[in-house]
């Protein structure tokens, strides 16, 4: 099958966004699975953190699905949302709409820049939990907000919370990658606390609203960024740290950076996270799924943008001294 696609990002955690509205496909759910992990494979594939799926909707101007590059579901995506909206508005030449995600219809909309030339777009996240049924999270509680995971370390205290994606969040001096990716690997091996995974968050206080954020995701490992962690930690940061309620967070990633407002009415939290949905090329891929082989052509890459995104790159690495 001939699939058109374009290879797109969110602070660098980047996808490969496939629109069924346009080209009238309709996958089964073992095609979603096996195309994610032949396409989305680093080595052997064309090498992203997932496949965003734009499907028609009943309740929306468009639908996302959502799939991780070891071929499992994710119920949200912040950053692939982004680059979803940006597809969409661009589209339908609107600059609001919504897009129903697995857990709800969310609002979408492109604002104001957050950095120079950047095209910005705002997603909202919610619904937000900290019910530890709502990950779901194995605990003897009816919230883990700052406490000891021990089965993981006992160096550090996580929050828990669904947005609506299964997080866990730490706030640490500094971020230790390696300690993370040994935290991470060991939530994901851990059915008994954690049956569906969970994504872990280590954040950084820089300043009163400005964070580094760093993310071992479930069903992908290590990445540039993860939209809903950089929500979640807001939030996290904002209830345990110095962080202010309606007042954009600079959350500063290994991909570049993004605004987070943490947003709360009637005691009900939600986010909105704004950011570049940028695009990387747009190619054709025919792939043949028994023999798992597959070809790319038509490849065009959008340069300008590109290069103005650096810019943004340069700016976030040099918040982290990078
Ligand atoms: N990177 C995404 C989240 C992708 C899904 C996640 N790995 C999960 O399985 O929950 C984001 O930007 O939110």
């Amino acid at each position: 099958m001939k699939i058109p696609f374009i290879k797109c990002h969110g602070s660098g955690n980047d996808f490969i966004l496939v629109d069924e509205i346009e080209n009238d496909f309709s996958f089964t759910e073992k095609e979603r699975e096996e195309l994610s992990l032949l396409l989305c494979d680093r080595e052997e594939g064309i090498g992203s953190d997932g496949i965003l799926f734009v499907m028609p909707s009943e309740k929306a101007e468009g639908r996302m699905r959502m799939f991780n590059s070891d071929g499992t579901e994710a119920e949200m995506c912040g950053n692939g949302l982004r680059c979803v909206a940006r597809h969409m508005i661009e589209k339908l030449g609107k600059s609001e709409i919504a897009i129903e995600t697995e857990k709800a219809v969310l609002p979408v909309s492109q604002v104001d820049e957050i950095f120079p030339d950047i095209d910005t777009f705002s997603v909202m996240i919610e619904p937000v939990s900290f019910d530890p049924v709502s990950l779901p999270m194995n605990v003897d509680s009816e919230k883990a907000v700052d406490v000891e995971i021990p089965p993981l370390t006992e160096k550090r205290t996580f929050t828990a919370l669904s947005v609506p994606n299964p997080h866990i969040v730490s706030i640490v001096d500094t971020v230790d990658q390696d300690e993370l990716s040994a935290v991470g690997r060991k939530a994901n091996d851990l059915p008994e606390v954690f049956p569906n995974g969970v994504n872990v968050s280590y954040v950084q206080i820089l300043e009163r609203n400005k964070i580094f954020v760093r993310t071992y995701e479930r069903g992908v490992g290590l990445t540039n960024a993860c939209g809903t962690a950089m929500s979640a930690s807001s939030l996290v940061s904002t209830i345990l740290g110095p962080n202010d309620l309606d007042t954009p967070i600079v959350v500063v990633n290994k991909g570049g950076l993004v605004n987070c407002v943490v947003e709360k009415e009637e005691g009900r939290f939600s986010i909105q996270l704004r950011g570049n949905g940028t695009n990387v090329y747009q190619a054709v891929v025919n792939v043949d799924l028994k023999a798992r082989i597959y070809t790319v052509s038509e490849q065009t890459f959008f340069e300008e943008e590109n290069k103005t995104y650096e810019k943004l790159e340069a700016f976030a690495a040099s918040e982290i001294g990078g």
